[in-house]
């Protein structure tokens, strides 16, 4: 049996957060929807807690939308790196990878809308 086990696993699962951090950084630098998105998501959420609205959903709908952008870079990467050259099924990998973010993107706004409007609405006094 090992002993100390704990403190190892967490000694590990820091290294494995470190490497995720490495690729929030990475995405963050290169692409420019990560960024929108990433501030976007902060804006929501500044927007949520402001009108007093429930933040699970919409944090889950950013989480979503940050997820498949980042999904979407280790995937561009991978294409990138098998097949750099112009390929058909490369290009079938790119494209429904994007298409992934576009439909995840969709989704998340229309719960941003529907959770954030109405009571944006009655703050401004439009209602
Ligand atoms: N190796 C390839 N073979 C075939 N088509 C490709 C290839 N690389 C890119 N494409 C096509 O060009 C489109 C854009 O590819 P690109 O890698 O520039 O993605 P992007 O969304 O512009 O990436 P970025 O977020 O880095 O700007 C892809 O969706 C795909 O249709």
């Amino acid at each position: 049996m090992r002993s100390g086990g704990s403190a190892w696993d967490a000694r590990r699962w820091l290294r494995s957060a470190g490497f995720a951090w490495a690729g929030v950084r990475h995405a963050y630098g290169t692409q420019a929807n990560f960024r929108i998105e990433c501030w976007a998501a902060l804006l929501a959420l500044g927007l949520g807690g402001w009108l007093r609205v429930p933040l699970a959903p919409v944090a889950l709908a950013c989480a979503l939308v940050l997820s498949l952008e980042l999904l979407n870079t280790a995937l561009e990467a991978v294409v990138d790196l098998v097949s750099p050259e112009w390929h058909a099924l490369a290009r079938v990998a790119k494209d429904a990878a994007a298409a992934a973010v576009l439909v995840g993107s969709a989704g998340a706004l229309i719960v941003g809308l529907s959770v954030l409007l109405p009571p944006l609405l009655a703050r401004l006094g439009l209602t």
